[in-house]
């Protein structure tokens, strides 16, 4: 067993269009050589240019993915991607806590690239309560934070304030993405450690709409590197890395919010600033 080839699922929605949700997760598993399998949750129309339609999967096939996997695969680490409402984020709940899947990244999808509600309004509370204290690393971005914590965010401080109500609410690390931030130059996220400790992580922002599937792809890519056992500042210091180059060599594909370049190895740009 110990020699076994790392593997991690990933439980979200599908994208018909190939850029976010499971397809971006499994894209970046295997650029990060990890076996990468999935609990699909929901199933997306979407592409570029948006989501045009989306169905939730019954919860009792939820349950049956989760035994399929649970009953042969060896798996060291999980993600939580898109739930789409209330009842499906306590089905994934009850899932992980029968399950040992090992750490847990929850990347707390609330709203797509292109404006479509990818989780219902009252299923927060829901996230919050239940899948938050789950949460080995959380990801959020600034609008699901603010959701989260009901502060407004707007600057530095008020991102650091909501990493720590984050951890006050049960997730043992924390990462609050700056992709929304206004700053022209580069995007800054905080990153709060289990421990106390604190530092942010810094890549010069592209100037781009090419970046539908960042969040899927920081989230993957920590999965990915706590699966093959490293620790948890390494694995969010690669994702980082990781991501920002996936945005830095773009690729073309679609009319919209284009996808990333999965194939990248880390680029060296990202600065840790400690706190
Ligand atoms: N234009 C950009 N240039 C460089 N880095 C970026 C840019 N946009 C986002 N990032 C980085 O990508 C990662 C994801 O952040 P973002 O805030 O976009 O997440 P997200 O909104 O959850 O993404 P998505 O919903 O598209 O999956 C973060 O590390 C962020 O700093
Ligand atoms: C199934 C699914 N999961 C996540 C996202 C978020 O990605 P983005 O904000 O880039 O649209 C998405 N659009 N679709």
């Amino acid at each position: 067993m110990v020699n076994e080839f790392p593997q991690v699922v990933t439980i979200a929605g599908t994208d018909s269009g190939g850029g976010a949700g499971v397809m971006a997760d499994l894209k970046t598993m295997q650029a990060r050589h990890v076996f990468g399998t999935a609990v699909v949750v929901a199933v997306t129309a979407q592409n570029t240019l948006g989501v045009q339609d989306f169905m939730a999967l019954p919860t009792k096939l939820i349950d049956e993915q989760f035994t399929s996997l649970v009953t042969d695969l060896n798996i060291r680490a999980c993600k939580t991607g898109m739930l789409a409402d209330a009842s499906h984020v306590h089905c994934v709940v009850e899932n992980l806590k029968r399950v040992d899947f090992g750490p847990l990244t929850v990347d707390p999808v609330m709203i797509a690239k292109g404006g479509a509600a990818l989780l219902a309004a009252d299923a927060i509370q829901t996230v919050r309560d239940e899948l938050v204290p789950l949460a080995t690393v959380i990801t959020p971005n600034l609008p699901e934070a603010a959701a989260l914590t009901g502060l407004t965010i707007e600057d530095d401080q008020a991102m650091m304030a909501a990493g720590h109500a984050l951890q006050e609410l049960g997730a043992k690390n924390v990462i609050i993405k700056g992709g929304h931030e206004a700053d022209p130059q580069t995007a800054n996220d905080f990153v709060l450690l289990a421990d106390g400790s604190s530092f942010w992580l810094s890549a010069p922002r592209v100037d781009t709409v090419r970046t539908h599937g960042t969040g899927d792809t920081l989230s993957a890519c920590i999965t990915a590197e706590l699966a093959k056992g490293a620790a948890m500042a390494t694995a969010i210091q690669t994702g980082k890395a990781y991501v920002a180059a996936a945005i830095q060599q773009t690729i073309q594909v679609g009319h919209g919010h284009g996808p990333l370049n999965h194939w990248v190895t880390p680029s060296a740009e990202v600065t840790r600033y400690d706190n």
